[in-house]
């Protein structure tokens, strides 16, 4: 994102017990892709919920740029009038996806089967981030490229039409990248086959149903998922209402596990279950964490949590779970912090190209913070106080953040159980996902 104003660091101190019962904000994966598929459908959609962030900011505004019509009706809800599968409109400027990887990913997906030549750009830390996984695929379909030899933003691309249906097996577990080539299917003409041999988040398969496409889901005979788009698909509209974000609930499920004397509920929260792993890893960590009022809304399933102060153990974390917790780690590793023994992650290399190196990030922040942590190539393995503070960081001195949200909040988190508090650097970059964070966070600890 394109950050305005001065820098915003903060001290986070040692807090009393969290208490009370909190709404987190909407999705933010399920909130871009409200945002795409209402744009593409021929009519009006409501949207209910919608996360009011930069990061689904940047996507508003350049489905704007290419035709559709985005209102805010009142906080939180939005009325968008589509303009038609095949019927985008090339935009007049270069579109800005600000920190936002989904962003880019997504609509490089949607506009490579549209005739449109789309410039996108990005801040510091999206520019670092790797282009080539969605441009590989795209260009299979047909989308032609003009970028650096690193494949990262800006870049150009000029649309197929028509473009061609592809197999495509994923080389890396990623929703975006399955996602992307979902999109693009929507405008091609034949059978566009993605198979994802690890499963990731399924919302755009989800949405895409209920935005009436036709899709065909099946398990191949290595266990792999096979996804089958006939193209091209009309949308209809659709009201959609859009779960809490259980990677932002993530911050306060930890902040009430750590800080001693916690009872605090997390209303609404989304359960599906290609995003709960870390509610599992924390439960076999010690985490008392009960799930109430199962329900379903827009499609996902949904949950309220009641998190109490548990003492916490280290685990050794299965490579299998990474996928349905890949944004969840950064905080994870602020509980491995503090509980008792050895945490030991691995396969986690996607975690070093994401708003930052957040491997690299994290171990320097919890280190400088006190805490006993050591990197590998691809996880972090931490020794935990065993429930005892964190020194916090020295006078003087603050954490990094990086252009990276989840760092930010994380490390405000580690300050609630330090002695001396944390200094993050810079508070702005949580206004990507979470903007709400500091407000809610002053609302549940007892003063
Ligand atoms: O599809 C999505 O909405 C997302 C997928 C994940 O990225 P990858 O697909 O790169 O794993 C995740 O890290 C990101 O925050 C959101
Ligand atoms: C990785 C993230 O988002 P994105 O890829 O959309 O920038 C995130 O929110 O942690």
């Amino acid at each position: 994102m394109n950050m305005p104003g001065a820098t915003q660091p903060r001290r986070f101190c040692r807090s009393g017990p969290l208490h009370g019962r909190i709404l987190v904000p909407g999705d933010k994966s399920i909130s871009h892709r409200a945002i795409m598929l209402a744009s593409l459908a021929v009519g009006t959609s409501t949207i209910t919920g919608l996360l009011e962030s930069a990061d689904v900011t940047a996507t508003a505004a350049a489905m704007r740029a290419t035709g559709a019509s985005i209102e805010q009706v009142k906080p939180g809800v939005w009325r968008i009038d589509g303009v038609g599968v095949g019927s985008l409109l090339q935009p007049a400027a270069a579109l800005d996806m600000g920190n936002s990887g989904t962003s880019t990913r997504l609509l490089m997906g949607l506009f490579a089967s549209h005739g449109i030549q789309t410039v996108f750009t990005g801040d510091a830390s999206l520019s670092r981030r790797p282009m080539g996984r969605v441009i590989q695929p795209l260009a299979l379909m047909g989308a032609q490229f003009t970028v650096n030899a690193d494949d990262t933003l800006p870049l150009t691309m000029r649309g197929a039409d028509p473009a061609v249906p592809i197999h495509y097996r994923l080389q890396v577990a990623s929703a975006q990248v399955k996602s992307a080539i979902l999109l693009a299917a929507l405008n091609t003409a034949g059978s566009t086959i993605v198979v994802e041999p690890t499963p990731t988040r399924d919302h755009t398969e989800r949405m895409l149903r209920g935005f009436g496409a036709n899709l065909s889901i099946d398990i191949g005979d290595d266990g792999a998922r096979i996804i089958t788009m006939q193209g091209p698909q009309d949308l209809h509209p659709c009201d959609i209402e859009v779960p809490g974000d259980p990677s932002s609930a993530a911050f306060f499920v930890v902040a009430a596990l750590l800080v001693p004397g916690s009872d605090l509920t997390i209303a609404n929260v989304g359960m599906n279950p290609t995003r709960a792993a870390l509610l599992d890893v924390l439960r076999a960590m010690g985490g008392s964490i009960e799930e109430e009022d199962h329900r379903v809304i827009g499609g996902e399933p949904v949950a309220d949590l009641r998190v109490r102060h548990s003492e916490l153990k280290g685990i050794e974390i299965d490579p299998a779970s990474t996928a349905a917790m890949i944004d969840e780690f950064p905080i994870l590793f602020v509980a491995a912090a503090l509980a008792s023994g050895r945490t030991v992650t691995q396969g986690l290399e996607e975690l070093r190209v994401k708003e930052s190196d957040r491997l690299a990030v994290m171990s320097a922040a919890l280190t400088f913070a006190g805490a006993s942590v050591e990197e590998h190539a691809d996880g972090l393995t931490i020794e935990g106080t065993g429930g005892a503070m964190l020194r916090g960081t020295l006078p003087g001195q603050s954490i990094a953040t990086m252009l990276d949200h989840r760092i930010a909040m994380s490390m405000a988190i580690a300050g609630l159980v330090s002695e001396a508090g944390v200094t993050v650097d810079d508070m702005r970059p949580v206004a990507t996902s979470f903007p709400q964070f500091e407000r809610l966070l002053g609302d549940v600890q007892c003063r």
